[in-house]
């Protein structure tokens, strides 16, 4: 079976700047695969290559079994999209919007009806077929395009940060019809996102930093691959309980977010031991098995978060130092 999605050393300049950086990844067909990064890392860059929304200046890639630089209106008949941005003409109605977007890609006039009903039905929104688009939640907006995106069966549906902006609960369940849509449809499920909790509903993700894929595989093994739990333990004395657990356990430990931190083989095992000979009163401790985070930590050195804090710097500093320059 051919692959959904297959990338050889693709790649996106603006002038100097490598915005990704010759990239290889595979997507196999029927799967939910994930794209995680901080903000900037290059993601929407590569999907919008794969899209054929922006050319790439170097590499090559397929998508459906179709060249994103040659046969580009191939691509685009078998993708759906869904991007960050609304395309909804919001003084329409749901079933206008899906109705305009079917004369665009052609869908057959003796199926249109069923399929309209279906993916509306799919994302919960048929009882508001009629009503108009301003009238929606931002959740319900969102459903709406991801029901449209669907609604020429393509083979691969792209999603750009399917729930950015959305609450909780909505978020939520977008990512329900998300996975039954995997379960109803025959398609391959491509998304961005910066949220970890999401990427560990992925079959498999790569995870992205500067441009770069530095790690892909399923969440779970991604996850056993760094291998130590993470214990947190909060004391009076920090330095003297990072020298404890250094000349006792042989565990290098740091402050983070105002607890002594650190890893561990086996975190459930070891906390008895922590116990049993630490000479320091402990006030707490927390034992977690490695999070997507973790993974992300240990190939890069920092965290998402940080890494997004400091991206944001470096765009406030270099805004500070072109508005000095005017
Ligand atoms: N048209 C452009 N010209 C110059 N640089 C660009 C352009 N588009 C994107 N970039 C830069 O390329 C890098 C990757 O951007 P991209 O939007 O792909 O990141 P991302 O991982 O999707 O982040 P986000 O989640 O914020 O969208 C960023 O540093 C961005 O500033």
């Amino acid at each position: 079976m051919e692959q959904a999605v297959e990338a050889v050393g693709l790649e996106k300049r603006y002038g100097e700047f490598e915005a990704v950086r010759g990239i290889d990844l595979t997507v196999r067909t029927g799967e939910i695969f994930g794209f995680l990064g901080p903000n900037g890392a290059g993601k929407s860059t590569t999907i919008s290559m794969l899209c054929t929304l922006i050319r790439p200046t170097g590499g090559s890639a397929r998508v459906a079994g179709f060249d994103v630089t040659t046969q580009r209106d191939a691509v685009r008949r078998h993708i759906g999209l869904v991007f960050q941005d609304t395309t909804l003409d919001t003084y329409l109605s749901a079933e206008r919007n899906l109705r305009l977007h079917a004369e665009l890609y052609g869908v057959p006039r003796g199926l249109l009806d069923d399929r309209l009903r279906s993916v509306l039905e799919m994302v919960g929104l048929w009882d508001r077929r009629s009503h108009k688009v301003r009238t929606f939640s931002g959740g319900m907006k969102r459903r709406l395009e991801i029901a449209r995106g669907l609604l020429h069966s393509p083979r691969v549906l792209f999603l750009d940060e399917p729930t950015v902006g959305l609450d909780p609960q909505t978020r939520s369940s977008i990512w329900r019809y998300i996975r039954e849509l995997k379960e109803a449809e025959d398609i391959t499920i491509f998304l961005t996102t910066h949220y970890m909790d999401e990427a560990e509903y992925c079959d498999r993700i790569a995870i992205m930093d500067s441009g770069q894929i530095i790690a892909l595989d399923t969440p779970e093994a991604l996850k056993a691959g760094v291998g130590l739990d993470r214990v947190r333990i909060e004391t009076d004395d920090h330095p003297a309980a990072i020298a404890a657990l250094s000349s006792l356990f042989g565990v290098t430990a740091t402050v983070s977010e105002g607890a002594v931190t650190f890893g561990v083989p086996n975190g459930e095992h070891f906390v008895p031991r922590l116990f049993a000979e630490f000479p320091l009163p402990i006030r707490a401790v927390n034992v977690a098995r490695p999070s997507l985070d973790d993974v992300f930590l240990s190939y890069t050195g920092s965290t998402i978060r940080d890494a997004e804090a400091s991206s944001a710097e470096k765009f406030r500093s270099s805004a500070f130092v072109r508005m000095g320059r005017r």
